[in-house]
């Protein structure tokens, strides 16, 4: 085996991220565990043709010995016992990782993931601000305002909880043997490496969030990772803890599984509800009218195929010992314009109330103020208690139809959605590759995983030939090119700079246009996956 790094980013401390020590860590995880990622991706590839012959899904009977079982996963440490309220984004720049920790969260995702661009520069500096975090040193200087940012010593800092990249996205900057390395390894290797024994020896812990995994398989790799990370670097078996996003379908049949494999570090699973409904758009996109999705400002938690989901989620989780985790509401306040932020705080009160209901033991917030939003609400419901696993639901009963039933979710599909989800693709995509994973696009969180709703939405309803509800026409390629090039108009007029225009909308917009076409050869599994190309290749962005 061979290492190689194409650049050093210009980041201070980088060299103390990539040691020789470290760099040895992670070639040690590629040599055991690449090849097993690379199965498990061809083996998604398979999963998904067998389903789009059938047209469905179900519960596999070779597996209904663990889902009837009686078993737990470990029990929670004390920094996780309580996880009412967890912030999320990105690790990098420094002073939203401070704002984070400071926001009086429980809990803070620090995300390599949907919300952010894996830049080299990202991936390293996110690491750095990770580190800097975990020892208790991180600061930030904001040259553009002079304003000076400090961890909090008032009252608690939010638990990290780190969000590596989806076992799918390559780094292209660590070569193995010449190829990219696996972007999740490099993420959790060097965040491993540098930071399991100070963090557990400070009561905190090695503690991640596994994003899009569509398989139990996938969490058995996981489970391997951990194992032999843990004793390669000394620390005691079972010290990790994981909370595994259930974000795709194949994942919600398979939930009992994933803790099953992952029973010794798993902390609890997650309602990802955005990349849940692409990968149902995804699974489904050529299976004609029954998997049409409306609007996507249309689909609502209340959609029975999600009530089906999310009750689930909470009833498998508590008969497991494990944390229901809920999702993000896209909402986000402005601070501003006071009508847009109370709407937000309606909005996502009314989220956070249903999930807290429903029984799930803490959600997902986008921006600090909304952490008193939902700390009121899951206070309210748990009371004394740190969380509500001792609630059980064995009134639920879903079946693999209810999970699959999109056809009762109310709404429409309609030429002002396409328009929409045309203008937030593109934007979002260039915005992406200019360096940011996450951004506010009219009062809404976009981020990865709803830019993919966009343009698979779009897909989906010229390969059905979708009539619009609001206009009567069919969608088709030649409508979705024009209405295309009305949104990017559209945006050259908003973006005031022309030559960020032409770096990274123009990009976007030639990405879009394609990703969206209808044809089979153009539909690629992740939006990620070509923006990573463009961003690796012809923008060389380090
Ligand atoms: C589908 C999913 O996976 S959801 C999870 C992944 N997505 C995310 O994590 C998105 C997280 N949210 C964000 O990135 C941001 O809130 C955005 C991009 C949506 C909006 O950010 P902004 O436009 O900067 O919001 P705004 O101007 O209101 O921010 C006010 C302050 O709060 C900070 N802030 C906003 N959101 C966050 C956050 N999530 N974490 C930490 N700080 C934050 C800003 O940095 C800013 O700080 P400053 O005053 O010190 O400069
Ligand atoms: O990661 C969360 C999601 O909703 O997607
Ligand atoms: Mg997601």
């Amino acid at each position: 085996m061979s290492i190689t790094l194409t650049h050093t980013p210009a980041v201070a401390k980088a060299d103390e991220i990539l040691s020789a020590e470290a760099l040895a860590f992670v070639e040690k995880l590629h040599e055991k565990f690449a090849a097993t990622r690379g199965d498990l991706l061809e083996a998604r590839t398979a999963a998904r043709a067998a389903v789009a012959k059938t047209g469905t899904l179900d519960f596999d009977p070779s597996t209904a010995d663990i889902r009837a079982g009686d078993w737990k996963v470990a029990p929670a440490p004390a920094a996780l016992a309580d996880r009412r309220v967890e912030i999320t984004g990105p690790a990098t720049p420094a002073k939203m990782a401070i704002n984070a920790l400071n926001s009086g969260a429980k809990v803070w995702l620090a995300d390599l993931e949907d919300a952010s661009t894996p830049t080299w520069h990202n991936v390293i500096d996110a690491l750095i601000n990770l580190t800097d975090a975990a020892a208790g040193t991180l600061s930030f200087e904001d040259a553009g305002n002079g304003k000076s940012y400090a961890l909090r010593t008032d009252a608690p800092l939010a638990t990290v909880v780190v969000r590596p990249r989806g076992w799918h996205l390559p780094e292209a900057n660590v070569l193995i043997n010449g190829a990219p390395a696996v972007g999740a390894l490099v993420d959790f290797g060097l965040h491993f490496f540098h930071n399991a024994r100070v963090l557990s020896e400070s009561g905190q812990g090695p503690f991640y969030y596994l994003p899009k995994m569509e398989s139990a398989l996938e969490s058995r790799l996981w489970n391997e990772v951990f194992a032999f990370a843990e004793a390669e670097l000394g620390i005691e078996h079972g010290t990790i803890r994981a909370t595994m996003l259930i974000e795709t379908i194949p994942a919600a049949f398979q939930m009992d599984e994933m803790l099953f494999e992952l029973r010794d570090y798993a902390s609890g699973l997650n309602a990802g509800r955005w990349d849940y409904l692409f990968s149902i758009i995804k699974y489904f996109r050529a299976a004609g009218d029954k998997f049409i999705m409306p609007d996507r400002a249309d689909v609502a938690m209340t959609a029975p195929m999600m009530r089906a989901y999310t009750e689930l989620l909470v009833q498998t989780c508590h008969k497991r010992g494990a944390f229901a985790m809920g999702g993000m509401a896209a909402v986000i306040p402005n601070r501003r314009e006071p009508e847009i932020t109370a709407a937000a705080f309606e909005k996502v009160r009314n989220d956070k109330t249903r999930e807290a209901n429903d029984g799930f033991d803490g959600s997902w917030v986008a921006h600090p103020d909304l952490v008193p939003v939902c700390v009121e609400v899951f206070d309210s419901v748990l009371g004394d208690k740190p969380n509500q696993i001792d609630r059980q639901r064995p009134e639920v009963s879903v079946t693999a139809d209810q999970l699959l039933d999109v056809a009762s979710a109310p709404g429409t599909v309609t030429e002002a959605g396409v328009n929409t989800n045309l203008y937030v693709a593109v934007a979002y995509t260039a915005v992406w590759l200019s360096g940011t994973g996450a951004v506010a696009i009219h009062n809404l969180m976009e981020d990865a995983a709803t830019a993919e709703i966009s343009r698979s939405q779009i897909w989906q309803q010229i390969r059905n030939q979708v009539v619009a509800a609001d206009t009567g026409n069919t969608i088709t390629a030649e409508l979705v090119a024009k209405a295309l090039a009305v949104q990017v108009e559209k945006l050259r007029g908003e973006v005031d700079n022309a030559e960020t225009f032409e770096k990274y909308y123009v990009p976007a917009a030639e990405l879009i246009g394609r990703l969206v076409s209808g044809r089979d050869e153009d539909f690629e599994d992740f939006l990620t996956l070509p923006a990573y190309h463009l961003l690796s290749t012809e923008l060389v962005t380090k």
